[in-house]
């Protein structure tokens, strides 16, 4: 079956002051329908210009991207974005900042439906009773819980995570995590999730793709052989930890460093 997001030999350079500055290089990602990829890599690789370029935002130099096999050529209402910071609407309720995007989307759809919408999704991160309330009287999870709403309220097929739960403390991020996983069966998105958390990476991830460093290329694919309703009990098994090893060592290849030998 064709992967819902699919991408092949991509090769793309930004032009800079000082001549091209090739980002990524043999890019190869295959995520097939309702999974979760999670794109872990070092430190400006190039992960934010992957996001971009299945957002249909940029097009790549060379290579191509398809979104359910069709060539992605620019923006589309079939993905959802969330990224580090939420950036709600001061002037807008919480509720009327999830309401958003089916203003845009589904201009015709009824107020009191588009309601319904956004409270039926605010419930299930738990945020009932802080709809009507505005962005800065909400704590930083509260305020990304409603981005995420934001983010799937017009039925995306596609989700993209640029580093969501990246400014939260542990805490919330794994209160966060737990919330991803609970949306996740409850609505069917495809995502591919940018973190720089490998325990977050295995935690919501089918599959955890590193990348090298820059000029980025897919350096590695590792499957996550866990069970979809995974708790975080799971994250002190054996079986995590020879993931995290695995991934980690990944992560300083990429990096160019040395990685030790067990004994
Ligand atoms: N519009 C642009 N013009 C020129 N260079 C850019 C542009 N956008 C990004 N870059 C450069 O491209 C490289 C990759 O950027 P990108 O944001 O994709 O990396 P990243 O892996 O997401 O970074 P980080 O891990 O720090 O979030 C970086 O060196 C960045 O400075």
């Amino acid at each position: 079956m064709t992967p819902l997001i699919e991408i092949t030999g991509v090769r793309h350079a930004y032009a800079t002051e000082a001549g091209p500055l090739p980002v990524l290089d043999g890019l190869e990602l295959a995520v097939p329908e309702g999974e979760f990829c999670a794109v872990v890599g070092p430190s400006g690789c190039g992960k934010s210009t992957l996001t971009r370029l299945i957002a249909g935002l940029m097009r790549p130099d060379a290579g191509e991207v398809r979104l359910a096999g069709e060539r992605v050529t620019g923006p589309r209402r079939s993905v959802g974005m969330a990224f580090q910071n939420p950036v709600l609407l001061e002037w807008r309720t919480i509720l009327d900042n999830v309401i958003l995007p089916l203003e845009i989307v589904a201009p015709r759809m009824a107020r009191r439906d588009r309601v319904a919408r956004a409270e039926e999704l605010l419930s299930m991160v738990g945020l009932e009773g802080f709809e009507d309330k505005r962005p800065s009287e909400l704590s930083g999870g509260m305020r990304q819980r409603a981005s995420l709403c934001r983010s799937i309220v017009h039925k995306p097929s596609v989700l993209i995570l640029d580093e969501p739960f990246g400014a939260l403390d542990a805490f919330t991020r794994e209160d966060l995590w737990q919330t991803m996983r609970d949306l996740r069966a409850a609505e069917p998105f495809t995502t591919v999730l940018i973190t720089h958390d490998l325990r977050e990476s295995v935690f919501l991830g089918d599959q955890v793709v590193v990348l090298s460093g820059r000029p980025a290329r897919t350096q590695h694919v590792m499957r996550v052989d866990l069970p979809a309703d995974r708790t975080l009990d799971v994250m002190y098994t054996p079986r995590v930890g020879e993931m995290l090893h695995l991934l980690r060592d990944e992560i300083k290849i990429a990096q160019g460093r040395p990685v030790e030998q067990s004994a």
